[in-house]
């Protein structure tokens, strides 16, 4: 039965792979590693597909270049180079590779945007939008969807890259995105004290607890308090190698130093509170706003949510049949926490039962600032389980962190438009 199942997904996998050849010239090295996972590759190819091919309002060019100018926020030189080549095929001018004064300038009001949804999402706004679509130059309300989009797939995508170790592809000259993380004596990188990981043996037992505890019914200021108690712990995770950004990269941003601060130390802490879930997520307003403004983007995307939340083969490293509901839910929680959105119906103390201090800051490393990690930073953490379910986590990651910048973009442009 194990073995049919493994052709089962041997089969669909090479399929996948055929598909993706004729849709990108080129079976990359990101889409081999989510070849792991061909349900989900299968529909992330398709979003990909539609965003950057499909029917829609904005030239092709622009697509890639808003693709070039996402992953350089993160440095991520692996998808900026690709790009490059298919901005170029798609008869971009090649002037634009230059530098931001080659461009159009309706294209470079979009820095801004890029760069807070990137980094500090939550400092977004209506006016922001309003500024957009005023004025010469304007963005329609249409283009704006599918550059926000565009946008959050790509920053979302850097995080995969870093977080995989995706290696540059053969063909791409330059420094490779692996040196830094194959530097396994970067004694720069901090590994967070030296707490041992949580064995999978005991994350069964606390899991197995929780799914039988149903006791814990916390008020609403108590679930708020764990909720800040979470975000306040975060704080203390900090990577301090940074790596400073190379020209090829900064010529597609501005303010290349700007870059996630902790919500909890957020500037303007008054004005700007927790994100709630309840009154603003994705299934009931997020969906169709965004299906509205472009349409089957929300449900593509949409798709994609589902898939990452709910995927599962019912194993952890080498044990069989686990409900692993609660460990997954507490990662996409915990990088909602990251960003400040709170989810009402989820109970915040058992990201702590769960997620042990090294897991949680690799997913803060790679949500916040990939470029940080280093492959210390990888190999120390979920060491006993097997590498495609690293490359589970890294799904989870970057949906969870797509849907986080969409929640606080597709927020404003509601917000702008009532
Ligand atoms: C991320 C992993 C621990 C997920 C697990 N392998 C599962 O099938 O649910």
């Amino acid at each position: 039965m194990m073995i049919q199942l493994q052709d089962f997904q041997n089969k669909k996998t090479q399929m996948v792979f055929i598909d993706a050849f004729l849709q990108n010239n080129r079976l990359d090295h990101l889409t081999q590693l989510m070849g792991y996972h061909p349900t989900y590759l299968e529909n992330f190819l398709r979003t990909q597909q539609y965003l950057l091919r499909g029917d829609g309002p904005l030239p092709f060019h622009y697509r890639h270049y808003i693709a070039i100018m996402a992953a350089s926020r993160h440095q991520c030189t692996y998808l900026i180079h690709l790009h490059e080549e298919e901005f170029i095929l798609q008869n971009g001018d090649p002037d634009w590779l230059k530098g931001p004064s080659h461009i159009p300038k309706k294209i470079r009001n979009l820095f801004e945007l890029n760069k807070l949804m990137a980094h500090r999402p939550w400092l977004i706004n209506k006016s922001h939008i309003d500024k957009l679509t005023r004025g010469k130059d304007n963005w329609s309300l249409s283009e704006l969807m599918q550059a926000i989009c565009l946008m959050a797939h790509f920053h979302a995508m850097c995080s995969f890259v870093y977080g995989c170790g995706v290696r540059n592809e053969l063909d791409h000259n330059g420094e490779s995105l692996h040196r830094r993380l194959s530097m396994s004596d970067d004694s720069d990188s901090d590994t967070q004290g030296n707490e041992p990981e949580v064995k999978i043996e005991v994350l069964m037992e606390r899991m197995k607890k929780l799914n039988e505890d149903d006791s814990d019914d916390p008020t609403e200021e108590e679930r708020l308090k764990r909720f800040e108690s979470i975000e306040n712990q975060s704080v203390e995770l900090i990577s301090s190698s940074i790596p400073s950004p190379r020209v090829e990269v900064l010529k597609y941003c501005e303010d290349p130093e700007f870059c996630y601060q902790d919500f909890a130390k957020r500037d303007n802490i008054d004005s700007i509170p927790t994100f709630r879930a309840q009154d603003y997520n994705w299934e009931e307003h997020g969906f169709s706003l965004a299906n509205r403004l472009l349409s089957d983007i929300g449900s593509n995307l949409e798709d994609r949510f589902n898939i990452a939340i709910n995927l599962t083969y019912y194993t952890m490293g080498k044990v069989k049949n686990v409900d692993t509901s609660a460990f997954r839910c507490a990662i996409w929680n915990y990088i909602h926490c990251l960003y400040g959105i709170m989810h009402d119906d989820f109970n915040y103390s058992q990201v702590n039962q769960l997620l042990d201090r090294n897991l949680k800051s690799y997913i803060k490393t790679v949500t916040c600032y990939p470029e940080r990690l280093t492959k210390k930073d990888y190999d120390s953490c979920m060491q006993e389980f097997r590498h495609s379910e690293k490359v589970h986590v890294n799904l989870m990651l970057l949906e969870a962190r797509l849907q986080g910048e969409l929640l606080y973009s597709l927020r404003a442009v509601m917000q702008h438009m009532t």
